[in-house]
């Protein structure tokens, strides 16, 4: 019946509930676990998931990494709760906030064999959340629990995400002059997965034939909005605009990843790592991210439903040409954009270069 959810339909519910505190239900073949963000997670909630000591905390290897914890699953590891496990434990084993002022004290005792599958996909759900990327999973024997506690579930063997990304439509364009290229126009992009919409502006009218001028900004609300000094972003979109409403025609996609990817509140928890003296790299990894979490796929879909197949691309991140390659997207030139570097965000830029390979 069309009326009931899809696979992309209860996957975005699963990521609101983890945003909420709510556990999740995940099934693969006759077993099923319910997994909980640990970051949403309250007390109560915790001595239902945790109680019969049956749960285990799943947290990345860079976490894991951070805490001397043995990742024997590779991408993850999971750690037993000792008998005295409490919810402020399980928070500080996610969150490195206080990893300088109050270390952990291990060792940890991780699990070895047995499948991690729940566990996998319980971490990439809170990520997509825009989560800390820890997890409480406990197997769930009573197939009938889920549903009687009215819980969202997936199956992973049918409700993982394609591996082609998500595909969008746009829901509206109009005319938007500014001050840096009049001939502006903006294009709201919507997903069919229910994750966020995603813009491009569009200055003058670009020859679809030719390689267009192009940018892909990933948003940054402090650098973009509020002038902040740490990055070079907001320079980065203001020369780009400039350049594309001095050549006459142009195309910028604002993606909405905030924070390479991770939330705006995981990038504050990076900063305040960083006032720690952790670089903007180390900062990920302790939090338990990859440096980058960005997905590009959403960059070449956007080009390609605007009818762009071939761009110059405003840039100095060789990541970034490689994935609109990987994605079939022609990049026929690299256009610099070096703009915006102050004494603040020296030491970023710098890190950039030595540890992600940009162009200084
Ligand atoms: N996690 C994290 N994200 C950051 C930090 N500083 C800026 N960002 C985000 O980084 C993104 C911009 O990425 P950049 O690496 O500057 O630029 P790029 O788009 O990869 O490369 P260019 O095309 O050369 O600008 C935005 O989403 C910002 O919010 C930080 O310290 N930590
Ligand atoms: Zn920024």
């Amino acid at each position: 019946m069309s009326l009931s959810p899809t696979p992309a339909e209860r996957r975005a519910r699963a990521r609101a509930d983890l945003r909420m505190g709510l556990p999740v239900c995940l099934r693969a073949g006759g077993e099923a676990a319910l997994v909980v963000a640990t970051e949403t997670l309250d007390e109560a909630r915790f001595a239902d998931m945790a109680g019969d000591g049956a749960a285990v905390l799943a947290i990345t290897a860079r976490r894991a990494e951070t805490l001397k914890a043995r990742a024997y699953d590779g991408d993850l590891a999971r750690i037993c709760l000792p008998s005295d496990a409490t919810l402020e434990w399980v928070r500080t084993v996610a969150d490195p906030a206080d990893d300088l002022s109050a270390p952990m004290k291990g060792p940890f005792r991780t699990e070895r064999g047995g499948d991690a599958a729940f566990h996998r996909a319980a971490i990439a759900l809170a990520k997509q959340a825009r989560l800390l990327p820890a997890v409480l999973v406990r197997p769930c024997s009573d197939p009938e629990l889920a549903r009687e506690l009215n819980l969202t579930q997936l199956d992973l063997a049918t409700d993982l995400p394609p591996a082609e990304g998500a595909s969008y439509d746009e829901v509206v364009s109009a005319r938007l002059p500014m001050a840096l290229a009049e001939s502006g126009r903006l294009h709201i992009f919507r997903p069919d997965d229910g994750a966020e919409e995603h813009y491009a502006v569009e200055i003058g009218q670009p020859d679809r034939s030719k390689p267009v001028l192009a940018r892909l900004h990933s948003a940054c609300f402090t650098g973009d909005l509020l002038g902040s000094l740490k990055c070079d972003c907001g320079p980065q979109l203001r020369g780009a605009l400039a350049a594309m409403g001095r050549e006459g025609s142009g195309i910028l996609l604002y993606l909405n990843q905030e924070g390479r990817g991770i939330g705006l509140a995981n990038k504050m928890r990076a900063y305040a790592l960083q006032d720690q003296g952790f670089d903007t790299v180390e900062a990920n990894h302790r939090l338990g991210f990859e440096d980058d979490e960005r997905d590009f796929r959403i960059g070449a879909a956007l080009l390609r439903e605007l009818g762009f197949s071939s761009v110059r691309l405003m840039t100095n991140n060789p990541a970034k040409i490689a994935m609109m390659r990987a994605q079939g997207i022609k990049v026929t030139e690299r256009v610099p954009l070096k703009v915006g570097k102050t004494e603040e965000n020296a030491a970023y830029l710098a890190t950039k270069a030595a540890k992600s390979g940009h162009l200084l």
